[in-house]
């Protein structure tokens, strides 16, 4: 806590800034606030007591409120806590009047929070705190940092506290994500971080708010369309504007001229109806419009994910096609993947998924029928490379009693029939043999089976979705796979990329670590080094086998976290580096604060210098001492040596470090 010299200290250079006439350049911000805190709130620097919070019933109807954001927020704030790793802070989020809705910290902090007022309940507007995280984004509308000294009431200098406003769709602040923290270093880092995910859940709240609107996702910048940092409009089918996120009325509106009620083609030349269908014929990809004033559009105009009468028939508003939404963490051909199936969701069109083995067609087939009306129904898989020959077809089509030698006497429905009302699931496709495939085609033509054996065809009602790891275009040409039956399959072909394509490769590491390590206590972490070399390996067995090398680590954990050292060694010693992704994920809000110095160690393949980082943590956490990491490793000074050298780790890194 703040001692009382401190206070008088801080109290002393509070004075010193609001009376005198001209200001220190580069602190405008502060010392604004702090003229607002001490002339129009009359707070006095030197108060230590805070108003109560507000009873749980309201401060859980002000989070109710909120309403898609708290939803939003809920999950993205328990991923920023575990990527911050921090157990001296709180990450909190307050409703437009800076009451704190929510708030996740480490249990062991839970005391110095509610010490600093930083629980559930509490107001943390300027008029209440002073200037702080919360209040002063609220005040100034923009994302921020209030470090230590530079809070108004001298109770909160020991903090340091990021924040970032989360916009509705008519341009106002409806929340404030922010980040508290006692432990030293990293501001910067703190407010890109904390920027970020306000933007990943504004946008996902407004995607949520407009299920059943027509969206246009556009930026000036072709990589951000389809991140959650492009610009998003909610139109009428008309065209109208409904809605606009921040960044839209960013790009679309920087005077502040009116947004909202305007004709879709006053901003990008053409009508909703012709924007659908160029990006339909587009094949989803963005398009790209040069408009008249040299200014550049890249866009992508999206039916809405559910239509009215869907959405009331289900009665779940928030969560319908929330199982195909997850999907989506972030990579561009994820993103566009998940779009393409929402759109046909319910439209009894057949969806075609191919993809290498382990990329996840099996859980995209199963997302795709928990997000239709079908989620009630049955899914019903089949894998067809699995099956002899012979059995498929009974397996698929059913018996009648005695059909055959060895037939249940009973007879057998037939995975298509168990499937009626529900979603049946083809997978390898490709391996089903010519003859079945004509007797699938007459299924799907007449929506009709008849049983092995049998004579009286059975009506059936299904969605049909079906994977393969082969090029079905291939087999088609050289006759292995009807081109009839092909056309049929692909009502909506998606092509799932290979994990070391995917650009969202760590927020889908951290969610398989999740899973994976469900229930542990305390949970596991991956340690950065560690994720380093995760996010660089190749995955050739992608999503499956990565599943097995954390469900391993997991097990072999025996702290809280995966070091490094725990890595299985054809991680470490992979032959090949993984490709750069081809485009970014998320570009950081604050992204001068992101780029990294030209390295002088660019020479090192990304493995190699995965290990260089490693090896410098540790070097750190040592204070450089040779002999002490040594000896911890189990090795002798001279492998260190080695190493370090072979790495380009020499004094003069230690230098750079400030030891
Ligand atoms: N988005 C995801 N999030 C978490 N785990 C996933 C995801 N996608 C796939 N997985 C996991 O990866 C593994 C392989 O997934 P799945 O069986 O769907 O792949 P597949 O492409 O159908 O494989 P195959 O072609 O070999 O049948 C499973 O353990 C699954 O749980």
């Amino acid at each position: 806590m703040v001692s009382s010299s401190q206070v008088a200290e801080h109290v002393r250079s509070v004075h010193a800034i609001i009376s005198r006439p001209q200001r220190p350049s580069g602190h405008e911000l502060v010392a604004r606030s702090w003229l607002r805190c001490f002339h129009e709130l009359a707070l006095d620097p030197a108060a230590d007591d805070a108003p109560p919070p507000l009873a749980p019933q309201a401060w859980r109807e002000r989070g109710d409120r909120l309403g898609e954001v708290m939803d939003s927020a809920v999950p993205e704030m328990q991923t920023l806590h575990r990527q911050l790793d921090d157990p001296n802070s709180a990450l909190v989020l307050a409703d437009a009047e800076g009451v704190i809705v929510s708030i996740v910290r480490h249990p062991g902090f839970a005391r110095e929070a509610s010490l600093r007022g930083l629980v559930e309940g509490a107001r943390w507007s300027e008029e209440v705190q002073g200037t702080n995280g919360i209040g002063t984004v609220l005040a100034e509308r923009h994302s921020l940092v209030i470090s230590r000294e530079e809070h108004f009431f001298a109770r909160h200098t020991d903090m340091v506290c990021a924040g970032a406003p989360i916009y509705d769709g008519v341009g106002e602040v409806a929340a404030v994500l922010a980040v508290c923290s006692l432990s030293p270093g990293g501001a910067r880092a703190l407010r890109a971080l904390v920027e970020r995910s306000a933007r990943v859940i504004e946008h996902r709240a407004f995607r949520a708010r407009h299920a059943t609107d027509y969206i246009i996702r556009f930026h000036a910048h072709a990589g951000r369309v389809l991140t959650a940092v492009d610009g998003l409009l909610a139109l009428t089918p008309e065209g109208e504007v409904i809605e606009a996120n921040h960044t839209a009325f960013e790009l679309l509106s920087p005077d502040g001229e009116a947004l909202l009620g305007r004709e879709v083609t006053e901003f990008f030349g053409q009508s909703l109806p012709e924007l659908l269908s160029r990006t339909f014929r587009a094949g989803f990809h963005p398009l790209t419009l040069s408009m008249p004033q040299h200014q550049t559009w890249y866009l992508l105009a999206q039916q809405p994910a559910r239509n009215r009468a869907q959405s009331g028939a289900r009665g779940d508003s928030g969560s319908a096609a929330q199982a195909l939404a997850e999907l989506d963490l972030g990579d561009l051909r994820m993103a566009g993947n998940v779009h393409s199936a929402m759109r046909i969701l319910d439209r009894d069109i057949p969806l075609l998924i191919a993809g290498e083995t382990g990329t996840g067609k099996e859980v995209f087939a199963r997302a795709f029928h928990a997000s239709s009306q079908r989620a009630r129904g049955p899914f019903v898989a089949i894998n067809c490379a699995s099956l002899p020959e012979a059995l498929i077809e009974s397996e698929l089509f059913g018996y009648k009693q005695g059909a055959f030698t060895g037939a249940n006497r009973d007879g057998r429905r037939g995975k298509v029939l168990q499937a009626d009302g529900g979603t049946l699931f083809l997978d390898e496709i490709g391996d089903m043999p010519l003859q079945l495939q004509a007797r699938l085609l007459r299924v799907l033509e007449e929506r009709k089976v008849t049983p092995l054996g049998g004579e009286n065809a059975v009506p059936v009602d299904l969605q049909l979705v079906c994977a393969t790891h082969r090029d079905l275009r291939a087999m088609v040409r050289d006759g292995s796979f009807r081109e009839d039956l092909y056309y049929r399959l692909r009502g909506m072909e998606v092509t799932l990329p290979p994990l070391r394509e995917r650009t969202d490769r760590r927020a889908l590491i951290e969610r398989c670590l999740n899973e994976e390590g469900a229930g542990r206590h305390p949970p596991v972490r991956l340690g950065q080094a560690a994720m380093q070399v995760l996010d660089r390996y190749r995955w050739p067995g992608n999503i499956r086998q990565l599943r097995y090398v954390l469900r391993t680590l997991v097990a072999m954990c025996d702290g809280g976290e995966i070091t490094l050292r725990d890595m299985p060694a054809e991680l470490m010693d992979a032959p090949e580096p993984m490709p750069a992704p081809p485009v970014a994920t998320l570009p950081a809000a604050d992204s001068h604060a992101d780029v990294p110095p030209p390295s002088p160690t660019s020479h090192l393949n990304p493995l190699q210098s995965a290990e260089r980082d490693a090896l410098l943590a540790e070097l750190r956490r040592h204070r450089w001492n040779i002999a002490g990491l040594a000896r911890e490793l189990g090795v002798s000074r001279n492998t260190v040596y080695r190493k370090m050298k072979r790495l380009d780790i020499d004094t003069d890194t230690q230098a750079g470090d400030g030891y």
